[in-house]
C-alpha cells in the first residue's frame, strides 16, 4: 500500500498549494508568507499610497491586455500624458502591435510579450498587488539565448549623470511616481562596464514584462552617472537601444568639484593613510589629521584649470585626437562637418584626451607634475583617478553633453539644474515626469520634501536624508576653501561653457 499512502500524500500537498493561490488571488496575501518564487529585490522605498490620478488621453489605440485594462491599470485610447508626451516606446508598441494577433504581437510599451506563451495576469497582478515590488528575470536565464527578449523590458528613462550631482535623488524621486517601477538598483553602467554581457543581462536588471504591466507601470530605468563622459558610451546606447529618454543633471560646478574633491580624493586617501599602510605616517588618526598630507582643493583645481585651457586652445592637439579617434564613425563626422561649416568649435573628448596618462610613478597625471615637485611629501594614490584628474572637467556638463545631443533627437534628453531639484511645490519634478511622458503626480511635492539621497558621499545612493541634515551637511558656497582671486578666475573661465549648455539645453540654471 505504500503507493496509495503516497498518492494521498501527493493529492494533499496538491490542494494545499491550490488552495494557498486561491487565497493569495483572493485576499492578497503576501508570496514572500506564500513561500512564492522570484528575485526579491527592496531596492526603493516606495510611495503608492500617495498615487496620484492618471487620466491623460489620445487618440491611439493601445493593444493591452483586457483585464489590465479592466483593473483600471490602462486606459486602452490614452498612451500621451496630458501635455501630449508620450513614454518611450508606448507609440512603438502601436505602430508594431497595430497589424498583430494576440499572438503576433511582440511588446508592450516598452516590454516584450512572449509569443508561445500566456500570461496569466489575474495572478501577476495579485502578486504586485501583495507588496508592491516588482520583480526581476530570473539572472542565468538572461545568458541563454541572448537575442530572444521575451519577457524583457527596456528601460524608458536613464539618467546618464553627472555624478555628484544629485542623480541618487533625481532617480528616487522619479521612482516614487506611481507609473515607474524602479530596476533593481540604482546604477548598472551597463554601456561603460558590462558591455561584454548580452543587452538582454542588462534587461535583467528591469522588471519584467509581467511585473511592469501587472502594476500598470509605463516606464523603468536606472542611473550611471558614468555614461556621460564617454563617446564610446554614446556610439553603443545608440547603436544598440534606440530612443530611452535621456536625463543629465548639473550642479553648480564649483560646488560639484569640491563634492568630487571630497569624496574621491580626500576620503579613499585619509582613509587609505588611516589604516597605517604608509610607514611615515601615523594611522588610527581621524581623516581630517590627513588633510595635511594632501593636496588642497585650490591646488588641485589650478593645476588642472592649466591643462584645460592648454586643451580649449583653438586647433589643440587633444582636439585634433578627439577627431582622428572618434570621427570615422559616420554621424560623428556629419556633426564635426556641421560644425564646421557653422563655425561652431568641434567635438572634445575632454576625459579622453585633455588630461594624458601617467607620466611615470610619481606624477601620474601631467598635471601634477609642478605640485609633485614643491610638495613631495603629499599624496595622491593611484586610484580614482578618473576622477581626481577631472574635479573641473566633469563640472564642464557642455563638452559631454555636446556629444549626446549629436546622437539622439534632442527632444528625448532633458537637463535639470540640480538647485531645482530642491522644489517643494514638485513642479520641477513634474517638468521631468512632463518630458518622460509620465502623467502629472501631485505628490512629488511631498517626495521632495521627505529630502535628497547620497548626502556626504558615504550614506549610500538609496539612503534619504532630511533637508534639515543636508542643510547641516552641505558646504555653503562661500564655505568652499577658495582664494578670493581663483575663484573669480574659475568662474570667468566657466561662464561662457555654462552659457553654451543652456543654450543647447533650453534650460538656465542659476550659476
Ligand atoms: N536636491 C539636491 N540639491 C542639492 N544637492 C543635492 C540634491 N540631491 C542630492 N544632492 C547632492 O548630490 C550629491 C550626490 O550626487 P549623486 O547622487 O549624483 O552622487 S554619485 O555620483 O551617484 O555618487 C551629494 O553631494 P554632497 O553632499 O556634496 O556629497 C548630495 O548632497
Amino acid at each position: 500500500m505504500p503507493f496509495v499512502r503516497w498518492a494521498i500524500v501527493v493529492l494533499m500537498a496538491l490542494a494545499v498549494l491550490v488552495l494557498g493561490i486561491y487565497v493569495n488571488d483572493q485576499f492578497g496575501f503576501t508570496r514572500a508568507a506564500l513561500g512564492g518564487g522570484g528575485q526579491q529585490n527592496k531596492p526603493l522605498h516606495r510611495v503608492h499610497e500617495l498615487h496620484g490620478v492618471v487620466n491623460a488621453s489620445i487618440d491611439l489605440h493601445l493593444d493591452i491586455p483586457t483585464i489590465l485594462v479592466q483593473q483600471g491599470l490602462y486606459q486602452k485610447d490614452s498612451v500621451a500624458n496630458e501635455y501630449g508626451a508620450i513614454a518611450a516606446y508606448w507609440d512603438d508598441s502601436i505602430s508594431n502591435n497595430t497589424n498583430g494577433t494576440t499572438a503576433e504581437r511582440t511588446v508592450y510599451g516598452p516590454c516584450y510579450a512572449y509569443r508561445d506563451r500566456q500570461i496569466n495576469w489575474k495572478k501577476a497582478i495579485a502578486r504586485y498587488k501583495a507588496d508592491h515590488e516588482p520583480w526581476y528575470n530570473d539572472d542565468r536565464r538572461s545568458r541563454l539565448n541572448p537575442s530572444d527578449l521575451q519577457g524583457y523590458c527596456r528601460p524608458g528613462f536613464l539618467i546618464i549623470g553627472a555624478g555628484k550631482c544629485g542623480t541618487s535623488s533625481l532617480y528616487h524621486y522619479i521612482a516614487s511616481h506611481p507609473k515607474v517601477l524602479p530596476a533593481s538598483q540604482k546604477q548598472i553602467h551597463y554601456f561603460k562596464y558590462h558591455m561584454h554581457e548580452p543587452l538582454k543581462w542588462y534587461y535583467n536588471h528591469f522588471p519584467s514584462t509581467e511585473s511592469l504591466l501587472a502594476a500598470g507601470a509605463l516606464m523603468s530605468g536606472e542611473a550611471s552617472p558614468g555614461y556621460l563622459p564617454y563617446p564610446d558610451v554614446v556610439i553603443d546606447m545608440k547603436r544598440s537601444m534606440p530612443m530611452p529618454r535621456l536625463l543629465a543633471i548639473g550642479r553648480n560646478p564649483i560646488e560639484r568639484s569640491y563634492s568630487s574633491y571630497k569624496y574621491n580624493y580626500v576620503t579613499p586617501t585619509g582613509t587609505y593613510l588611516s589604516k597605517g599602510k604608509n610607514p611615515n605616517i601615523k594611522g588610527q588618526q581621524p581623516i581630517e589629521y590627513y588633510q595635511q598630507f594632501l593636496y588642497s582643493f585650490e591646488d588641485m583645481m589650478k593645476a588642472e584649470l592649466a591643462v584645460l585651457k592648454e586643451c580649449f586652445a583653438p586647433e589643440s592637439e587633444p582636439q585634433k585626437q578627439s577627431k582622428k579617434r572618434w570621427g570615422h564613425v559616420p554621424w560623428i563626422r556629419n556633426e564635426y562637418e556641421r560644425r564646421q561649416q557653422n563655425n561652431l568649435p568641434p567635438l572634445i573628448d575632454l576625459d579622453g584626451f585633455c588630461y594624458g596618462g601617467k607620466v611615470s610613478k610619481e606624477v601620474l597625471r601631467k598635471q601634477w607634475a609642478h605640485l609633485v615637485e614643491e610638495q613631495p611629501d603629499k599624496f595622491i594614490l593611484d586610484r580614482n583617478l578618473h576622477l581626481t584628474q577631472a574635479l573641473i572637467g566633469r563640472s564642464l556638463y557642455l563638452f559631454p553633453l555636446e556629444w549626446w545631443y549629436a546622437a539622439f533627437p534632442s527632444e528625448h534628453v532633458y537637463f535639470v539644474c540640480t538647485e531645482e531639484l530642491k522644489d517643494f511645490t514638485g513642479e520641477s519634478m513634474n517638468g521631468v515626469g512632463r518630458f518622460l511622458g509620465l502623467p502629472r503626480y501631485d505628490n512629488f511635492s511631498e517626495v521632495v520634501q521627505r529630502g535628497a539621497y547620497n548626502v556626504g558621499g558615504h550614506r549610500g545612493y538609496d539612503h534619504e536624508v532630511s533637508w534639515k541634515e543636508v542643510q547641516a551637511e552641505q558646504q555653503q558656497h562661500d564655505d568652499i576653501p577658495l582664494s578670493k582671486e581663483f575663484r573669480k578666475e574659475l568662474e570667468d573661465f566657466l561662464r561662457p561653457y555654462n552659457e553654451r549648455l543652456f543654450e543647447m539645453t533650453g534650460r538656465r540654471c542659476d550659476w
